[in-house]
């Protein structure tokens, strides 16, 4: 990557009288930089991403810079009629590489994410599992300048994870940008140059202890309960590591231990003010599902 790729005054909605989801962006990805982006469910992180990866365009404003760009949506259209090599060599040419090289890379990537076993199995036979790791594989086997991982590490086995951090570190220390959203507050904890959070269609930068709670503390989890159809008060979401929302209608939201004092006075200073119905320790977060095996899979 040569110079910054830089949103300007980005802005996006959905059909011509969509609310804005994003609004006033300005963003800059230096070379070699990683850069996290946070934030609520369905604030507009994904929409964020994909601008950042040149598959969808602003409503308004400007994007300059853009490298030679690969991207991990959060969904991967899995049931491609091709075998995974099939398809990353396909992908290999698409990005400019000869076919033999496509070939070469494709058969690394599948090799790095313990995937080589499946290489000749059709793509919609594989396990959820498998066909992230031909989803991640996609994206790096061209060497991108820009890679944009939107939850790419969902799904992946620990030791695939593990070489998705490898690779993302490998990509930064070649000059190349990565810019990633992961719901695990710890994933790449204290690495990323810049985090930012998506809140209310706008994007603010945070650094230093504010941006990353402390993913390793305790926490604390504050079930609260807000005038019908409120969201929590911007100030309260940008301090959880994550929101959920109970079958009651109650959102549980949580916090390193730190700041619970402060979600709460802030819940309950808000205006009109929420109900706090309990508060109590968090359970650890569990480690990411393990891919379950197909048929396809446990047979080869
Ligand atoms: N293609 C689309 N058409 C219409 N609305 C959309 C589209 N994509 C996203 N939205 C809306 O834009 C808002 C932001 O969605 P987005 O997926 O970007 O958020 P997010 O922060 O990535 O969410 P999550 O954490 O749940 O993945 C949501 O209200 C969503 O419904």
């Amino acid at each position: 990557m040569q110079r910054d790729l830089r949103l300007t005054g980005v802005g996006r909605r959905y059909g011509l009288r969509g609310p804005w989801v994003l609004r006033g962006v300005d963003l800059t990805v230096p070379p070699g930089s990683l850069t996290r982006v946070e934030g609520a469910n369905g604030t507009g992180k994904s929409t964020l991403l994909r601008l950042l990866a040149g598959i969808d365009a602003p409503t308004e404003g400007r994007v300059t810079g853009r490298p030679r760009t690969a991207y991990v949506p959060e969904r991967f259209p899995a049931a491609l009629p091709f075998t995974a090599t099939g398809y990353l060599t396909h992908l290999g040419t698409v990005h400019g590489l000869s076919r033999p090289d496509a070939a070469r890379a494709a058969d690394e990537w599948l090799e790095r994410f313990g995937a080589a076993a499946y290489a000749r199995t059709p793509m919609a036979e594989l396990s959820k599992g498998s066909s992230q790791k031909v989803a991640v594989a996609q994206a790096l086997l061209a060497g991108p300048e820009l890679l944009v991982l939107d939850e790419a590490w969902t799904g992946l086995d620990t030791d695939a994870r593990e070489e998705l951090d490898r690779a993302v570190a490998e990509r930064t220390s070649a000059g190349a940008a990565v810019v990633f959203v992961d719901h695990d507050p710890r994933r790449l904890a204290g690495v990323p140059d810049a985090v930012y959070r998506v809140s209310e269609g706008a994007l603010e930068p945070h650094t230093g202890e504010r941006s990353s709670p402390s993913p390793a503390g305790p926490s604390v989890v504050v079930e609260a309960r807000g005038p019908a159809g409120a969201e929590p008060p911007a100030d309260a979401r940008a301090m959880t590591t994550s929101m959920a929302r109970t079958p009651s209608g109650t959102l549980r939201l949580t916090v390193p231990a730190s700041r619970s004092d402060v979600l709460l006075r802030t819940l309950l200073g808000a205006r009109p003010p929420w109900h706090v119905v309990a508060v109590g320790p968090a359970e650890p977060l569990p480690a990411d599902p393990e891919p379950r095996e197909t048929k396809a899979d446990s047979c080869r």
